[in-house]
């Protein structure tokens, strides 16, 4: 593909906020969290119509503006033709995509982020021998006011308010996880996150900031979780 059919333009930008440069960006500060490493995880922007993602199997942390993929979300009706605006030259496209396309479409999120953080992992897995094993619930905790109070409703969850965030399985490739992310969207519409048992976790925003900012919150509070439990401290307390 030429460079002119190829609308390289849509990566080239000298704005430091633009979805080509602040991906490469997220992910290499991703990287040093933990939450991107091996080539696992990733991140995705939605700017008004064109949706922004990385290649499949690249070293994100390592990612530059060209290695970024442009679509755009309003004619990705057939999933199994998904046009791209902007493609890398011999790369494939983020096997988080349709997961990403998820939040966007069924949210309206403006960023979607995936970790393979072993906080998460590590809360799936503890979550295994309990009762109910396909959800996470935490209560009065100061770090829970780092979420909002749900889809399209205004303000954050309050101290005590309790965090839900389902769990669903995981598959042998990443894009058959999207029929149960989206079932578990649909059963609790408030969530901002969905963890894949042993595999990590999918968090999104209205924006990049409340994206990255609840991202960070979330995996806060997955460590606090994993150290409470080896105290023996339990995730929901009745504190009044
Ligand atoms: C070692 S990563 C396995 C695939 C995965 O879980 C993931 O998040 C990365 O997928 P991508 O296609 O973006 O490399
Ligand atoms: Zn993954």
């Amino acid at each position: 593909m030429t460079e002119s059919n190829n609308n390289d333009h849509l990566v080239k930008s000298d704005d430091s906020q633009h979805p080509a440069n602040l991906i490469p960006e997220l992910c290499k500060k991703f990287w040093t969290l933990g939450w991107v490493t091996g080539t696992g995880g990733g991140a995705s922007i939605r700017d008004d119509d064109l949706v922004y993602l990385a290649p499949s199997g690249v070293q994100k942390e390592l990612m530059k503006p060209e290695d970024i993929y442009v679509l755009e979300l309003s004619k990705q009706l057939d999933p199994k033709q998904r046009i791209y605006l902007r493609s890398p030259p011999s790369l494939k496209p983020s096997q988080c995509t349709p997961l990403f396309i998820a939040a966007f479409t069924k949210r309206g999120a403006g960023c979607c982020i995936h970790t393979h953080s072993q906080w998460a992992v590590l809360v799936t897995l503890l979550l295994e021998s309990q009762s109910n094993k396909n959800l996470f619930e935490i209560n009065n905790i100061e770090q829970i006011k780092g979420f909002g109070k749900g889809y399209q409703k205004q303000g954050a969850l309050g101290y005590h308010d309790t965090l839900r965030i389902p769990v669903i399985e995981n598959t042998p490739h990443e894009e058959d996880l999207t029929e149960s992310l989206e079932v578990a969207m649909d059963k609790y519409p408030d969530t901002y996150a969905v963890l894949v048992r042993r595999h990590g976790v999918y968090v999104w925003g209205e924006t990049v900031h409340k994206a990255k900012t609840q991202c960070e919150s979330l995996d806060y509070l997955f460590q606090l979780a994993v150290e409470m439990k080896k105290l023996g401290l339990p995730w929901l307390s009745d504190i009044a």
